[in-house]
Formats: C-alpha cells, sequence, structure tokens
C-alpha cells in the first residue's frame, strides 16, 4: 500500500465548484467571487444564496431567499418543549447538535430529491439561529423569543438572542462575520458532512456530523477557547508574558495557525478591523489590544498567522456574546456551506471510503481465554 499522508495534509479528496482558497496568496473565493468583495458589498443572505445557486442572485431572487428564510425561522413547539427538557448547564454546541439530529424527525417532506433538498438547506439556515437564541433563553429560564418578520439574518439572531433590536453597525458586523465564516473548501467539518452525505445518509444526518466535528478545539471551536485565554490574561500588560510561558510550555496558542493558508487569512483581516473598531465604539479596547500583541508575538517567535477564529473571538465578546456561544455563532454561518457541499455531494456522489495503512500486529493465532495472561 501507498505511504499515508497523517491527516490528509495536501490530499485532494474532491472535486468542487463551491469554494477556492490560495493558501500562499491568502486568496479565498466563493464560486469565484472573492471574500473581501462579498464582505464589502454583500450580505449573509445574498453569500448564502451564492453557496447553493453557484451565481449572486437578482433582486428578485434574494427577496424570494429572504421570504423563505423568514418563513422558517420559527421552530415547533414540541420542538421548543424538547429543548426545556435539556439540563441548563448543556454546552450550546452539544445542544446544537441535538437540536438538528431532533428536527430530522419534524421534517414532513420524504422526498430526497434535489429541490426538497435546497428547501431543507434554507430551512436549516433559518432555523439555527432561532435553535441558538431560544436555548440562551431557555437556559437562563426565559421564554424563547418568537423571530422578527421582515428583519436580515443578522437582525434576528441578535434580536432573537438578546431581546433588543441590534444597531445597524453591530448587525453590520454580524452579518459581515457570517459572511466570512460561511465556507472553507474541505475542513474538517465540511468534509464530515459530505462523508456522511456520501453514504446517502440525509441532510440532518450529515450536518449533525458537521457540528460534531466543528466543535473541537482544532477546528471551529478555538474561537471559544481565544475568548477564554483572553480572559486568563485579564489586562493588556499580561499579554506577551503570558504566551511567552505558554509557548515555553510547547503549549498550542488557539486561534493560530492553519492547514492551507501559509500567510494572512483573508478573513482575519476584516475581523482584526472589526474588533478594533467595536472596541474603540465600545470605549473598551482591551481585547482587541491584548489581541494585537499575542498576534505579533507569535508571529514574531512561531512564524504563525491569526486563523478566523483569532479575532472573531473579541469581536464576539465586545458585542457582548457569551463565550459558549461562540462556536454555535460559527455554525449558524458555515450551514450554508455544509449544506452547499451535501448539494455538491448528492449531485455527484460516489461512497468516500478511503483505506489505512495497516500498522498492527502480524497475523497471531487465536489464544483461548484460559490460556492467555
Ligand atoms: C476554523 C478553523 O478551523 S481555523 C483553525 C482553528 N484551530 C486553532 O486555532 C487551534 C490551534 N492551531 C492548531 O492546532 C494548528 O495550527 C491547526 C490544527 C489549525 C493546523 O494544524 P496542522 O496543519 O496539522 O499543523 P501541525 O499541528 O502539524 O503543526 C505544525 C507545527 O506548528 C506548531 N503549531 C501549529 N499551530 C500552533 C499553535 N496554534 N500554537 C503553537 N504551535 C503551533 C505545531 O506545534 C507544530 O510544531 P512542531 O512541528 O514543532 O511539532
Ligand atoms: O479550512 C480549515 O481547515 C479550517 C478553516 O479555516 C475553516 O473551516 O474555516
Amino acid at each position: 500500500m501507498s505511504t499515508t499522508t497523517e491527516g490528509l495534509e495536501d490530499v485532494v479528496a474532491a472535486n468542487s465548484r463551491i469554494c477556492d482558497i490560495d493558501g500562499k496568496l491568502g486568496k479565498l473565493t466563493y464560486f469565484g467571487v472573492d471574500v473581501h468583495d462579498l464582505a464589502k458589498y454583500s450580505s449573509f443572505e445574498e453569500t448564502a444564496y451564492l453557496l447553493w445557486h453557484g451565481q449572486l442572485p437578482t433582486q428578485g431572487q434574494l427577496e424570494e431567499l429572504k421570504a423563505q428564510l423568514n418563513a422558517s425561522r420559527s421552530l415547533p413547539k414540541r420542538f421548543i418543549d424538547l429543548l426545556w427538557l435539556l439540563p441548563p448547564k448543556s454546552s450550546p454546541m452539544e445542544v446544537l447538535r441535538t437540536s438538528i439530529s431532533a428536527l430530522a424527525a419534524f421534517d414532513a417532506e420524504s422526498s430526497g430529491d434535489a429541490e426538497s433538498n435546497l428547501g431543507r438547506a434554507i430551512r436549516l439556515t433559518a432555523a439555527m439561529p432561532t435553535i441558538v437564541a431560544s436555548w440562551e433563553n431557555i437556559r437562563n429560564g426565559r421564554e424563547p423569543l418568537a423571530p422578527l418578520a421582515d428583519k436580515s439574518h443578522a437582525t434576528n439572531f441578535l434580536y432573537m438572542l438578546t431581546g433588543k433590536m441590534p444597531d445597524d453597525y453591530t448587525a453590520h458586523v454580524l452579518d459581515v462575520a457570517l459572511i466570512l465564516h460561511a465556507d472553507h473548501e474541505l475542513n474538517a467539518s465540511t468534509f464530515a458532512a459530505r462523508v456522511a452525505a456520501g453514504t446517502l445518509a440525509n441532510m440532518y444526518a450529515a450536518v449533525t456530523a458537521a457540528i460534531s466535528a466543528l466543535s473541537g478545539p482544532l477546528h471551529g471551536g478555538a474561537n471559544e477557547q481565544v475568548m477564554r485565554m483572553l480572559l486568563r490574561i485579564g489586562d493588556v500588560g499580561g499579554a506577551e508574558a503570558y504566551i511567552q510561558d505558554a509557548l515555553a510550555r510547547k503549549e498550542r496558542i488557539m486561534g493560530f495557525g492553519h492547514r492551507v493558508y501559509r500567510t494572512e487569512d483573508p478573513r482575519a483581516t476584516h475581523l482584526r478591523a472589526m474588533s478594533k473598531e467595536l472596541g474603540e465604539r465600545a470605549g473598551d479596547t482591551r481585547w482587541y489590544e491584548m489581541s494585537r500583541i499575542i498576534e505579533e508575538y507569535i508571529k514574531q517567535h512561531k512564524g504563525l498567522n491569526a486563523n478566523v477564529d483569532f479575532y472573531s473571538a473579541s469581536v464576539y465578546y465586545t458585542m457582548g456574546m457569551p463565550v459558549d456561544l461562540d462556536t454555535p455563532i460559527f455554525a449558524c454561518s458555515r450551514i450554508s456551506g455544509w449544506t452547499a457541499h451535501v448539494l455538491e455531494q448528492y449531485a455527484n456522489n460516489r461512497l468516500i471510503r478511503p483505506r489505512a495503512e495497516y500498522v498492527g500486529p502480524k497475523v497471531t493465532p487465536y489464544v483461548p481465554i484460559e490460556q492467555r495472561g
């Protein structure tokens, strides 16, 4: 058998039209559209349309998608009842994973054709922020809030989380963060979704697999760990010594390094700027300043760049998000990319089944239990 590539590094495992990354140049495109342009000019809804259809929508197509999302934000009462049964200490990421798995049982459609699956992608994308916001309310003993008709995805998410209408800038920041996190080629969670879809498991099963893979601290779970680190450091003056010690202990610094990027992660450029501006607007740039010190130190001493998870931590924290919602927020964006990849997998399916290089013991005779030991 051929030599193994640990972690499948640089292995090309699928043809995909959805997302392209140039890790040397730090370029990221969705169906050929530069993520910098999407961050500047687009909205999450428009970006999701692009991922599902391969082209940006016309005004009419965008309005239709917004109407479909608005019509699918509410959750069935029996589903909300299910959330009330979960222990309040359950982590939001576990609740989200359990919820998507359970949501399969509430899907009235039985067809698995492409149109039905596109409908599922839209409904899942609409429902995820409602699930996260409902859990935030339920775990604090409050009734979940109903979504607002005719408001954007980002505005609705913030409203349902806080019970207050967000200001335009905060809604814009979340919208841009959702655009930036929407897709990233064959990252671990998208690959997990495609592996599940490749068995022709349904979209809920594939997304449940994806949420599981996203939750780990080497992937989407890193943003939460970044914020926990910043909170441990506590003040700007302590940042450099903390990182110096952590590196001396050979610790991995969350939010740094990437399997593909060898230069600045283009998403970090926007998140860094938003972290700064949010801090300035809030009159507290502590988290941004701490982040900058850590970033410079790690770049200088380890040659590693900040990834998408590093500045999203201070962005969400400055927006007032509870730290354990960081990764669920990531999932609420990546659902658009996951479902786009699942649709692409179904459209051109072949079971994904690699081989392992066997490195275990040679063939050994079976020893009866009374002769072992
Ligand atoms: C949305 C996302 O998923 S973005 C990634 C989010 N994850 C994180 O931020 C977690 C921290 N980062 C990491 O653990 C890694 O950089 C990963 C998992 C993202 C990429 O890992 P890989 O491509 O497998 O790189 P690998 O783990 O082999 O590391 C290569 C070397 O860089 C070091 N390194 C990589 N990342 C870090 C880090 N964040 N802190 C300290 N050292 C690091 C490793 O220790 C290793 O050094 P060594 O060769 O001396 O042992
Ligand atoms: O591509 C990866 O391996 C991880 C990543 O940045 C993402 O999923 O956004």
